[in-house]
C-alpha cells in the first residue's frame, strides 16, 4: 500500500483535501473471502465485508466479485442513485493510477509468455523512495 497525503487550499479560503491511499490491484485480490472482501469499482477499492450480508443482490454476487474490478458487473446491474450513494461508506481507497497500469500490462505480458524487462525498470523506478 502507498500513501499519498497532501492538502492545500484553492486561494478562496476553501479547504481542499488531497489525501488519498493508494492500493495495487494484487493487494486488493488477496482479499476475496467472507473474512475479507474487497472490490474495485471505477478504480476505486471498497471494503465490503460489513455488506456482504446486506446486500439488497445478496452476497453471492459480491462473492462472485472479490478481488477484482467490479466495475462492469456492478453498471450491469443497473443500480440506483441510491446505491451508488452507497458506496462512500465502504470507500478505503484507490487503485494507484501509474502502478494499476502497469500491473495490468504485467500480467498481460507474463501470460503471453512475452517479458519486456523496460517495464520491470520503469515499476522499480516507481517504487523507488525518494532521498
Ligand atoms: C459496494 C458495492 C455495492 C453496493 C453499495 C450495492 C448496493 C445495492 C443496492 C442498494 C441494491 C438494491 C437496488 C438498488 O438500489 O439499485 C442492489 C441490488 C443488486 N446488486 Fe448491488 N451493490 C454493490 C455491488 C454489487 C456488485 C459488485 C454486484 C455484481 C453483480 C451487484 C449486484 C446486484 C444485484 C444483482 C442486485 C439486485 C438487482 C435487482 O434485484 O433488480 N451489486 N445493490
Amino acid at each position: 500500500m502507498a500513501t499519498a497525503e497532501a492538502s492545500g487550499n484553492d486561494g478562496k479560503g476553501q479547504e481542499v483535501d488531497t489525501s488519498a491511499t493508494y492500493y495495487r490491484l494484487e493487494e486488493v485480490a488477496k482479499r476475496n473471502s467472507l473474512k475479507e472482501l474487497w472490490l474495485v469499482i471505477h478504480g476505486r477499492v471498497y471494503d465490503v465485508t460489513r455488506f456482504l450480508n446486506e446486500h439488497p443482490g445478496g452476497e453471492e454476487v459480491l462473492l462472485e466479485q472479490a478481488g477484482v474490478d467490479a466495475s462492469e458487473s456492478f453498471e450491469d446491474v443497473g443500480h440506483s442513485s441510491d446505491a451508488r450513494e452507497m458506496l462512500k461508506q465502504y470507500y478505503i481507497g484507490d487503485i494507484h493510477p501509474l502502478l494499476g497500469i502497469l500491473d495490468f500490462t504485467h500480467r498481460r505480458c507474463c501470460s503471453l509468455r512475452f517479458p519486456v524487462p523496460l517495464l520491470h525498470i520503469g515499476k522499480q523506478i516507481l517504487l523507488r523512495r525518494p532521498c
